[in-house]
């Protein structure tokens, strides 16, 4: 038994569930990952001349033994995050030591403590095999999943899965993730595929999109409400791309900040009309490494009181960091808030604390999202209420080119990858559906 011999029985349209799960399992599939002895390869290096075409491998690895409550799902299609970029550059941390830590919970968790990290946390796929204990799933079904792994054997996580103590990001804190033909993950990670998508399509909102949903619409996050003023930072980017959808659709106000004219148009056909070009509008927060500019700010919250006739920012949309977060605390209103789930540009943020505590404004971290957030934000993609923001697709092979891109800023929205579908398009089961979104599912295809 092949890879190939399972994606035959995927795409033939007379297989049952029950032909799907009497298949064999191959011994191995292809996946990406990065090596273990490798992790020093950039030291000495810059952050942005680090080069994931030079760490990610394409390699044959044996399929991991199926543990209680797991599934085995062919992978269809994945796409490239950003914290794919961060595991193939070795920063802030070489993602070993997470695997490590993991294989320390249990006997089953040892199965991730390799010498080589299958990465890839987004996929859209087919379930071949489920493990002791898992009743809501079976072979055959078509799924996407999301990429909460938990345990949940302490209280702490009972009422919110991200506060699970042993609360990990699959395919970055655990091994086998779904940069692969083959995925290993928990049953309690996988959803419904949205039938009216490709593949491609279905694999690439599920980690930006549960984000963002949390981040900003989530009572655990900012708790956007309607005519709320949303500072967005990189609009047209990963998470910036759903968290405009989440605004327009939320009936509020997204501030939209991009580095180029291609990317405010992809703006402005999203829907927003307020967009800034910090690229063109030449913001320079920092003066030199160590100190700021407030007149910078002030410039910054000037242009926003233009393109909102006067008001402040309700909600900062917090990620690049550094180069940005004192600018963000700045121009947000009274008792504002900044919201943030990432330092892109450096995790060391420095903010002028007299502008927080005198006007009230709060900051919230938020990551990832909770098994029932995610679950809310595949909702809305399945109801094409939210749309993909999928721009280009790569083989497997290339997904070192894939993740270089994001590295550097060269890609528009979402980058997908293609695992075992043999080319862009399958998969669709809505045709109607589909007709109905066509221009906003391809609205940032090829650019
Ligand atoms: C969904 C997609 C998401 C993304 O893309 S996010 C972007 C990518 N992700 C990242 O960049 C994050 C990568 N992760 C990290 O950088 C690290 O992962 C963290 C900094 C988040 C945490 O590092 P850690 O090694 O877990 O923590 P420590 O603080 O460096 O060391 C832990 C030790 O510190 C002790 N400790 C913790 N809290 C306290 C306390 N309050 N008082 C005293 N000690 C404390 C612990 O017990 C333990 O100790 P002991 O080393 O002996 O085991
Ligand atoms: N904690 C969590 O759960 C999650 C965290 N993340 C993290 O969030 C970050 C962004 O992810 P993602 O949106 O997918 O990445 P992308 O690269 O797709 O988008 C980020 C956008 O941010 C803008 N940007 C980048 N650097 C700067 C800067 N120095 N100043 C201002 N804007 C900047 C760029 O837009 P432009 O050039 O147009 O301004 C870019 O398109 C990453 O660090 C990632 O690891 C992502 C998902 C989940």
């Amino acid at each position: 038994m092949t890879v190939k011999d399972i994606l035959d029985a995927i795409q033939s349209p007379d297989s049952t569930p029950a032909d799907i799960a009497a298949l064999p399992l191959p011994e191995s599939y292809r996946a990406i990952t990065v090596h273990k002895d490798e992790t020093e390869m950039f030291a000495g290096l810059e952050t942005r001349d680090k080069d994931p075409r030079k760490s990610i491998h394409l390699d044959d690895v044996p399929v991991p033994e199926l543990g209680p409550g797991e599934a085995l799902v062919a992978v269809m299609a994945s796409s490239v995050n950003y914290n794919s970029v961060w595991t193939s550059i070795f920063e802030p941390l070489s993602t070993f030591g997470f695997l490590e830590r993991y294989g320390r919970v249990s006997d089953l968790a040892k199965r991730h403590d390799l010498p080589y990290h299958v990465i890839g946390s987004d996929l859209a796929g087919v379930v071949l095999r489920t493990g002791p204990g898992v009743n809501a799933w079976q072979a055959g079904d078509e799924v996407v999943a999301h990429c909460l792994s938990v345990e949940l054997e302490s209280s702490d996580g009972h009422n919110d899965t991200m506060l699970d103590p042993e609360q990990r990001i699959w395919g970055f804190e655990t091994n086998f993730g779904g940069l692969a033909e083959i995925a290993l993950v928990k049953s309690n990670q996988l959803m419904p595929k949205p039938d009216h998508l490709s593949w491609e399509e279905a694999a690439a909102p599920g980690l930006v999109n549960s984000t963002a949903y949390r981040q900003l619409v989530s009572r655990n996050g900012a708790g956007m409400k309607q005519g709320d003023n949303v500072l967005i930072w990189g609009a047209s980017g990963g998470l910036g791309s759903y968290a405009t959808q989440f605004a327009l659709a939320g009936g509020a106000n997204p501030i939209c900040v991009v580095s180029s004219e291609q990317k405010a148009d992809i703006c402005r056909a999203m829907g927003a009309d307020a967009i800034i070009d910090r690229s063109a509008e030449g913001y320079r927060f920092w003066k030199d490494e160590n100190t700021q500019d407030p007149k910078e700010w002030k410039r910054f919250g000037k242009r926003i009181r233009e393109l909102t006739g006067g008001e402040d920012i309700d909600i900062v949309f917090e990620h690049p960091g550094r180069e940005t977060f004192g600018a963000s605390v700045f121009v947000t209103r009274k008792g504002g808030t900044i919201t943030t789930c990432a330092s892109t540009s450096g995790y060391m943020h420095e903010y002028d604390n007299r502008y927080l505590w005198m006007s009230l404004k709060r900051i919230i971290g938020s990551h990832f999202a909770n098994y029932r957030e995610a679950w809310e934000a595949n909702r809305l993609i399945a109801k094409g209420k939210i749309h993909p923001t999928l721009s280009k697709v790569y083989s497997l092979e290339d997904t070192g080119q894939a993740a270089y891109d994001v590295h550097r800023n060269l890609h528009q929205g979402k980058v997908g990858v293609l695992c075992l579908a043999p080319e862009e398009g399958l998969g669709v089961r809505d045709q109607a559906k589909r007709a109905q979104h066509l221009d906003a599912i391809n609205r940032f295809r090829n650019i």
